[in-house]
């Protein structure tokens, strides 16, 4: 199970949580990564945690006034890149050229969708993964897996349908580990997710209980 953490624009401390997910990735051997702002991306690659961006756009170097560049990225240490998230859409030949970009730079690619028929849409671009997440579910306290397990199911579905290679992750209100663990169980193979950690009083320990029954 793989687990992304993206701050978001959170007002945690990105060292803290990137220094904590290093060492429970680490201590558990669970893979775990980080997802910060893009100006603390190096900062975070230096912890030595895997670092993904946010987001890149499709631009390759060009007059694109605040276009966050895979190139960049990549160079300060990312290993891998959302896509579409639900709070930065693009549009469907953005999200195409920014996978395109990021393979071009070596990132991951991960293009996020609100339900199973845009899960298909997503694989069918060819990422190395995509992430379920119903907006209505992102930053409250009830986890996908438990509250619309149906959306996870058939977005495995759906994506297997279209490319049996692209793996599947899902996200939105997942907090515990038994949530992590019904996310595996529905056949996601990897999880995002934010306030969870971000927001915790004890990221560490928001970590670590993440973790614990894997
Ligand atoms: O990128 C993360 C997702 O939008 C989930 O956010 P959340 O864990 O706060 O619900």
């Amino acid at each position: 199970m793989f687990i992304l953490v993206n701050l978001k624009a959170y007002p945690c401390d990105p060292i803290e949580v990137a220094a904590a997910a290093r060492d429970v990735a680490a201590a558990s051997g669970v893979r775990i990564a980080v997802s910060p702002q893009a100006a603390d991306i190096a900062r975070v690659a230096d912890t030595g945690v895997e670092t993904w961006a946010q987001h890149v756009g499709p631009n390759g170097v060009g007059s694109h006034t605040g276009s966050t560049l895979a190139e960049p990225v990549a160079d300060a240490g990312a290993a891998g890149t959302l896509i579409n998230h639900s709070e930065r859409r693009l549009r469907l030949a953005d999200i195409d050229g920014a996978v395109r970009a990021a393979e071009r730079a070596g990132l991951a690619t991960c293009v996020c969708a609100n339900n199973p028929a845009q899960i298909g849409a997503a694989a069918a671009l060819g990422p190395d993964s995509v992430a379920v997440e119903p907006p209505e579910l992102i930053g409250g306290d009830v986890s996908v897996a438990t509250a619309d397990p149906g959306i996870v199911e058939d977005a495995v579905a759906a994506a297997a349908d279209v490319d049996e290679s692209v793996e599947v992750y899902c996200g939105a209100g997942i907090s515990s580990g038994a949530d992590v663990e019904t996310a595996g169980e529905l056949g996601a193979s990897g999880i995002l997710l934010a306030s969870g950690v971000a927001k915790a009083d004890d990221p560490r320990a928001a970590l670590e209980a993440l973790v614990e029954p894997l």
